[in-house]
């Protein structure tokens, strides 16, 4: 069986690492949109419509003009954007979020895409709220230090073009407390009040790991970092690409130091608890092309056509 595949905003980040990982794909036909029609209405409607799957690698606005484009019945649009992440009618691609979440994905015609930031903190949090340590009322705060594809060609035009020495060092933004992510990390941990979020990106292409500091106290009286493990290995058990690390595992730390490119080029998350008796950080690496956009991308492609999940994935 042969599905037809379109990516509409083929030229960016997110959709030009969705190429490369399709071209791999016999089983997929990719649909190209001539270079001079790229942002024509009329033929990418054409070949919206044509698609069995269309994956939409666009500013949110003409996300949301590309979604209200389609009257084919049968084609199931997978949005890389922010503008559909909590709307209903719209699934979220996060196959490994809960039970019944690939079975939902399966059943789409809507799935949108998680936010690499977004991915990182629910799958570290989810579980915690899930098993009762982490209670939905509790206030919290996270990091995220990213790679500067995050930012999309014109992040990295900005770094690659050089001469600007305040590149040099990382950046802490979103400083208005009020990230576009901030939404879907609510909606899809369960938490009632918006994590205090600062991301910072850095002068490195790729690579995303979120932390979150936790004081024990702010755990259901009496968890351990112990459990806190626990819980993230039984929600993610017999997952593929989820690796919940052994409790402080120092080994993956050279010299003490946490790397946070060891996912590129994989649509791995590796899921880390560091504790103290009184304290933890519960944190997860990916890489924001790989889990954390393209590669979630063709992971959801894989689940709702019922092919197997980690095709063309590593
Ligand atoms: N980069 C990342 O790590 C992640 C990105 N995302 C999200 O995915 C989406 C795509 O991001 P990314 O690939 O990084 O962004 P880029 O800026 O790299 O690419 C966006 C592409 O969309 C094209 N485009 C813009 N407007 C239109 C239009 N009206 N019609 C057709 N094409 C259009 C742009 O054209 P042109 O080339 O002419 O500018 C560009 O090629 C965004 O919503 C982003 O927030 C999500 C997760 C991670
Ligand atoms: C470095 C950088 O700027 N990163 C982007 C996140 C990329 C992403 O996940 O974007 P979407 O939510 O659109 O999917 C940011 O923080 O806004």
């Amino acid at each position: 069986m042969t599905y037809t595949v379109f990516v509409d905003g083929q030229e960016g980040t997110t959709g030009l690492r969705i190429h490369e990982y399709l071209a791999q794909r016999s089983d997929i036909e990719v649909l190209r949109i001539d270079a001079d029609k790229r942002k024509d209405a009329t033929e990418r409607a054409r070949l919206l419509n044509a698609a069995d799957v269309a994956f939409l690698c666009l500013p949110d606005a003409a996300s949301r003009e590309a979604a209200a484009m389609i009257s084919n019945p049968n084609t199931c649009l997978i949005d890389a954007s922010t503008a559909h992440r909590t709307v209903p009618g719209w699934t979220f691609g996060l196959p490994e979020l809960c039970r019944g979440q690939r079975e939902a994905i399966r059943g789409a015609k809507r799935i949108a895409n998680p936010g690499c930031h977004a991915s990182a903190f629910i799958l570290a949090v989810r579980p915690l709220v899930d098993a009762g340590l982490l209670a939905p009322e509790a206030l919290i705060s996270a990091t995220s230090i990213t790679g500067y594809s995050g930012g999309g060609k014109g992040m990295i035009a900005e770094y690659e073009a050089g001469g600007n020495a305040q590149l040099k060092s990382p950046r802490p933004y979103a400083l208005g407390l009020a990230h576009k992510h901030l939404p879907e990390m609510m909606a899809h941990t369960g938490l009632k009040t918006a994590p205090v979020f600062m991301p910072i990106v850095a002068d490195f292409y790729k690579g995303l790991a979120v932390t979150v500091p936790l004081h024990l106290q702010q755990l259901r009286a009496g968890t351990s970092p112990e459990q806190v493990r626990e819980a993230l290995a039984a929600h993610y058990e017999g997952e593929r690409f989820i690796r919940v690390m052994p409790l402080r595992d120092a080994d993956t730390l050279a010299g003490g130091f946490f790397d946070v490119q060891a996912c590129n080029d994989t649509n791995r998350v590796d899921l880390f608890v560091f504790g103290s008796d009184t304290q933890i950080l519960v944190m997860a690496r990916l890489d924001n092309l790989g889990k954390g956009a393209s590669g979630a991308a063709v992971q959801s492609m894989n689940v709702h056509l019922g092919v197997d999940e980690t095709l063309g994935l590593v």
